[in-house]
């Protein structure tokens, strides 16, 4: 059975991860991190009814009391490269959803990471949708060169650009370079700041946040007198929860920092 502790316990994806876990047989639910609802108990915190399992104030003091095999962190941008500095210091596996991790902190975290026997995967969105929408765009890029991202979430999200905006052009960027593909130049002014979007390389991402969304995306291609459009609609949390503990069962096989679920499928 993997052990699995939860870092993030008390926010939205965190309840869900602590019920999904909970309910898998082969993951043992073993507690939660989080600062505010610290001292009670988690099953209470994510709504399912006592489990009689704690919920630590942080990190340290989780790992002091017990050693899970696997910690999985949905935080925010602003704490995620410390909580991983300290799981992987300790030797142990992190499922990290969290996004706004650097490609030089994902560096750094794949050489603590070696040094202490303990596998990291960062993935930016779990849903299989998602994994299918990215590698689907990927594939089209070559032969549709010019294309442009909106993301539309919750307006109680962090970040913007979104992490899988941002992986997403990462990989139709490598596929046109790796095709030789070239978007036509953007000979646009912006007459208001801002109204062009911002840019991943040759990608131009807009990043929407209204209430009433929950994770969306689509993948605009225009081409000669056509345009092609690849859409992703997570309708709730749940959408990720196969992700998720797919990826609790996989890490003690996959090591190394994996950047992406697609490599554990
Ligand atoms: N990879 C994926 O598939 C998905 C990724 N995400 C990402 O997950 C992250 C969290 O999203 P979401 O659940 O909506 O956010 P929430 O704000 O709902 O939850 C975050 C939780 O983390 C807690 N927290 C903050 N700092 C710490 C810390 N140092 N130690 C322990 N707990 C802490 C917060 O507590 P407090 O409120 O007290 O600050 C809060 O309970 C975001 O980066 C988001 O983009 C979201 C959905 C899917
Ligand atoms: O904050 C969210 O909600 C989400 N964050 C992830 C991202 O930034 O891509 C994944 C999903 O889009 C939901």
């Amino acid at each position: 059975m993997t052990k699995v502790m939860v870092c993030g316990a008390s926010g939205k994806m965190g309840r869900e991860v602590v019920k999904a876990v909970h309910n898998d047989t082969a993951l043992t639910l073993i507690g939660g991190i989080d600062l505010k609802q610290a001292g009670e108990d988690l099953g209470i915190v994510a709504g399912i009814g006592a489990l009689n399992l704690p919920v630590y104030a942080s990190l340290e003091n989780a790992l002091v009391k017990d050693k899970p095999d696997v910690i999985v962190d949905f935080t925010s941008p602003a704490v995620i490269f410390e909580n991983a500095k300290t799981v992987l210091s300790a030797g142990v596996h992190m499922v990290i959803g969290t996004t706004g991790l650097t490609e030089e902190q994902r560096n750094e975290l794949a050489a603590i990471g070696k040094e202490h026997h303990a596998n990291c995967l960062v993935a930016p969105n779990f849903s299989l949708g998602a994994v299918m929408m990215m590698k689907v765009s990927a594939e089209l890029a070559p032969y549709f060169p010019n294309v442009e991202i909106i993301e539309l979430h919750h307006n109680h999200k962090y970040d913007a650009p979104s992490g899988t905006s941002i992986l997403t052009a990462k990989l139709i960027n490598e596929a046109k370079a790796a095709a030789g593909a070239i978007a036509d130049e953007d000979l646009t002014r912006e007459s208001l700041p801002g109204a062009r979007g911002a840019k991943v390389d040759d990608v131009t991402i807009h990043s929407v946040r209204l209430p009433g969304y929950v994770a969306h995306q689509q993948v605009l291609f225009g081409g000669y007198d056509e345009t092609l459009t690849i859409r992703h609609d997570s309708l709730s949390r749940l959408s990720f929860m196969p992700g998720v503990v797919l990826a609790c069962k996989k890490i003690a096989s996959k090591p190394g920092l994996t950047y992406g679920l697609e490599h554990y499928l």
